[in-house]
């Protein structure tokens, strides 16, 4: 019998989408509603979004907030992907505002990310925390199958698209100075954001394929001639940008939700082998907040 690990009550995938800077909401969904969901890690940015695309369901949040009040550093990005999985979440579209790093990705270019570089240390990274720890594997942070659909998705709307990317994910809220970008650059990576990070490591954790579309809004300060970062040079962007993202996300949901089986590339399953706590050691109290993410390992 197929498994049905990682697919929704339905035997259908539910198709997660977190809004970066510019996309506070999805237009053109059904039976829409706002929902609070609690999550035992703390407050999600906002209410999740609910609504249906033909006959599938969508749960979208804004990852600043409506309004974007919360700063890429503030974020509870442990309640972020708690609160997608206990919505019944299977796959999260993450949709970025990121600067470039490489003079061949202009702004207005989307970048179908397939790496990250960590930068980030003020952040909590981990659901598995003293008395219940875990080692997951992110050799491969995002899943392929996520990126094959973005990839058929964009071209089908004839965007600008650019599959393979690193992503590094810098602490903020400033921007770079022109050291640190030249540094980067040095690196080889391609874009540069604040928010991915945690975030993709804990959809791992969590057991939820993760993809992101990182949408260029500006030079970062390497440029000779583009050399200042600016918020209104940004929005400039994301403004001129907002719908293609929606559109782009309207069009690859189809394309995810036609999946009937587990993840072939291994999210659904990252916990099988990752818990190193001895089984009577384990802390009672974490284990009950890890209904959600870690239910499925746990006996939850
Ligand atoms: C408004 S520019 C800086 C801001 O935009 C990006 O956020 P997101 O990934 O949520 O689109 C970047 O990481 C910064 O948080
Ligand atoms: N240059 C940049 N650095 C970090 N985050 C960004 N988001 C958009 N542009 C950015």
């Amino acid at each position: 019998m197929a498994s049905t690990i990682g697919l929704g009550a339905d035997g259908r995938p539910v198709i997660g989408i977190i809004g970066g800077s510019g996309v506070y909401d999805i237009p053109g969904l059904s039976d829409i509603g706002w929902r609070r969901i609690n999550s035992p890690f703390g407050d999600p940015s906002d209410e999740l979004m609910f609504g249906r695309l033909g006959d599938l369901q969508l749960v979208f949040l804004p990852r600043h907030g409506r309004g974007h009040v919360h700063a890429p550093s503030d974020l509870n990005y442990r309640a972020n992907i708690d609160a997608m999985k206990r919505a019944g979440v299977t796959e999260i579209l993450s949709v970025s505002a990121v600067g470039s790093l490489k003079e061949d990705l202009a702004p207005g270019t989307f970048v179908i990310v397939d790496d990250f570089i960590d930068r980030t240390f003020a952040r909590e990274k981990s659901f598995f925390t003293k008395g219940c720890v875990a080692h997951v594997s992110v050799g491969h942070p995002v899943c392929p199958r996520m990126g094959d659909a973005v990839e058929a998705a964009g071209a089908r709307i004839g965007l600008s698209m650019h599959r393979g990317g690193t992503y590094i994910a810098m602490e903020g809220p400033q921007f770079s100075t022109l050291a640190e970008s030249r540094l980067y650059r040095s690196w080889g990576a391609s874009v540069i954001g604040m928010t991915n990070m945690p975030e993709a490591k804990l959809a791992r954790e969590a057991e939820l394929c993760y993809a992101t579309v990182a949408m260029v809004t500006d030079f970062d300060s390497w440029h000779p001639e583009h050399d200042k970062v600016t918020v209104d040079q940004v929005i400039k962007v994301l403004l001129g940008n907002a719908d293609n993202a929606r559109t782009l996300v309207r069009e690859v949901a189809p394309l995810l939700g036609a999946r009937r089986e587990t993840c072939h590339a291994g999210c659904h399953t990252a916990l099988d082998y990752a818990l190193i706590t001895a089984p009577e050691k384990r802390d009672p109290a974490l284990l009950a907040k890890l209904d959600a993410v870690a239910g499925r390992v746990l006996g939850a």
